[in-house]
């Protein structure tokens, strides 16, 4: 099993684009979709829901072909469903947008099923500094391709971070598939 898996050109620059602008149009239009997340020395960042945002759909079945190709050529997991909405993040520089290191895999019944993490680079590598996506598969550290469009996926159980963004705004987009426990 590879444990770290990069998908270049998983969407195109300009899909990545498209999936920035309905987040932020979702931001424009209706807060419910739009989340801070709580523990800010933990993670630093603006989130947008995309399951609630009309025009997305064809993200998810985007998502679903490289998600199951990803899964059938490397990592053969035990893979049922998307149990949670794709989640867009936004980090800014303004203050220092970062998530520190964690596991996807969590309590309750529906974090305590994640198996595997895919992470999209939505930002062009020119408008952010900072803001690497790392990944802890043993005792190197995984830097992922800053690239847009880029798709990185992991099992839920390594620990990953981002670091802190020192210019410009990074943003994500990041979905689990979810499975019975790894046995
Ligand atoms: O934005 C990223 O690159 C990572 C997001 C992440 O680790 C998460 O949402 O659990
Ligand atoms: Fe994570």
């Amino acid at each position: 099993m590879i444990a770290v898996h990069q998908v270049a050109g998983a969407f195109s620059p300009a899909e990545c684009n498209e999936i920035v602008a309905l987040a932020a149009s979702a931001d424009a239009r209706d807060a419910r979709l739009v989340g801070q997340t709580r523990d800010h020395n933990l993670r630093r960042a603006d989130l947008v829901w995309l399951d609630e945002v009309a025009g997305a759909e064809w993200v998810m079945d985007r998502i679903i072909d490289v998600v199951r190709s990803a899964n059938r050529d490397v990592f053969g997991f035990d893979l049922q469903d998307f149990a949670e909405s794709a989640q867009v993040a936004r980090y800014g520089a303004e203050r220092e947008g970062h998530f520190d290191w964690h596991a996807d895999i969590g309590d309750g019944p529906v974090a305590a099923r994640r198996k595997l993490t895919m992470v999209v680079q939505l930002a062009g590598a020119e408008v952010y500094d900072g803001g690497t996506l790392e990944v802890m598969p043993s005792a190197n550290v995984v830097a992922a391709n800053r690239a847009c469009g880029t798709a990185t996926l992991f099992p839920a159980f390594l620990l990953h971070r981002v670091t802190p963004v020192t210019r410009g705004a990074r943003q994500s987009l990041t979905i689990w598939a979810h499975g019975p426990a790894f046995r």
